[in-house]
């Protein structure tokens, strides 16, 4: 019988190969777990961030925020109880404010961080939502995390406080809940009324661009088709204060229109001459309200 000669070499080729393969392997399943654990702590620098980002108020006077004088003056026989002030709102308070907004991280429920909506398109953010706190009494939610979606953040505390103060809200009903909005030029937010859930009063700021809002009276069910619907609208400057209550809160609708990248005064507009042009850039609203049933500032 005839042996075949073992090509030693050939088989040393091999084993090296064969090693070479394995070591690759074993060192792409460390890559692979090295860029999950990466991508773990990414995860954890990410929700931290979210807390941080909210908290994160840098402001001199150990974050203590002031209002200008208000001089909110009274724009409208009817609907009553509409007021303004065009100058609410320091530079620097805006700016700090500006950035605080954009520094919030995205999320998908709209509670402490921005969510998309879905026909809008606008991006919103709530403060002070205690239907929130059920999901975040979870035993693996961190107290801090609770806090962040429970309580309303520093700047806005502090605005709250203002409000209180300059007696846009009364002390025994003072501003708990927060809705921010954030409009791309184009973005509206369909006519509405704010609901009962909360005390008929509404304090909006705004920022960034000027925009047109619009005051529609609800019409009784007898009275669609017959009788024309009263609009008014109002100027909302960047920096700006509105504030409206009892009628115009029970009583008209009010909306910002969408699709709409230049907003132009008409003789109905409460605060501002016709024909006055305004083209709309990027825009924030914060919309302070005592929800009925919430702790005061929910501290
Ligand atoms: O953006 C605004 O000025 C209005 C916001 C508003 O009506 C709301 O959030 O209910
Ligand atoms: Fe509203």
């Amino acid at each position: 019988m005839r042996m075949e000669a073992i090509d030693f070499k050939k088989l040393l080729r091999e084993e090296r190969k064969r090693n070479k393969n394995s070591n690759r392997q074993n060192n792409n399943i460390r890559d692979q777990e090295e860029i999950k654990k990466l991508q773990k702590n990414d995860t954890d620098h990410v929700d931290h961030g979210k807390e941080n980002n909210v908290n994160n108020w840098n402001y001199p006077n150990n974050g203590f925020l002031e209002l200008r004088e208000l001089r909110l003056r009274s724009i409208c026989e009817d609907p009553q109880s509409i007021s303004y002030s065009s100058t609410a709102l320091h530079n620097k308070v805006e700016a700090a404010l500006t950035n605080w907004l954009q520094n919030i991280p995205s999320g998908d429920d709209g509670l402490g961080n921005w969510k998309t909506m879905k026909h809008g398109k606008r991006r919103v953010c709530m403060f002070g939502e205690e239907e929130g706190q059920s999901k975040f009494q979870h035993p693996q939610r961190r107290q801090d995390e609770m806090t962040v979606m429970c309580m309303l953040p520093p700047p806005l505390i502090e605005i709250a406080r203002e409000l209180v103060k300059r007696d846009v809200f009364p002390s025994s009903c003072p501003p708990n809940h927060v809705l921010l909005n954030e409009y791309q030029p184009g973005q509206g937010i369909l006519s509405h009324t704010d609901g009962p859930i909360y005390d008929h009063r509404t304090a909006t700021l705004s920022l960034g661009s000027d925009i047109v809002i619009e005051f529609t009276k609800r019409l009784a069910a007898d009275e669609i088709g017959t009788v024309t619907e009263t609009t008014k609208t109002v100027l909302l400057e960047s920096g700006s204060l509105l504030v409206f209550q009892g009628d115009a809160y029970l009583n008209y609708c009010h909306g910002i229109p969408m699709d709409v990248l230049q907003d132009i005064t008409t003789d109905e507009c409460l605060n501002a001459p016709p024909h006055q042009i305004t083209t709309r850039g990027p825009r924030y609203s914060l919309t302070f309200r005592h929800k009925k049933g919430n702790s005061k500032y929910s501290e």
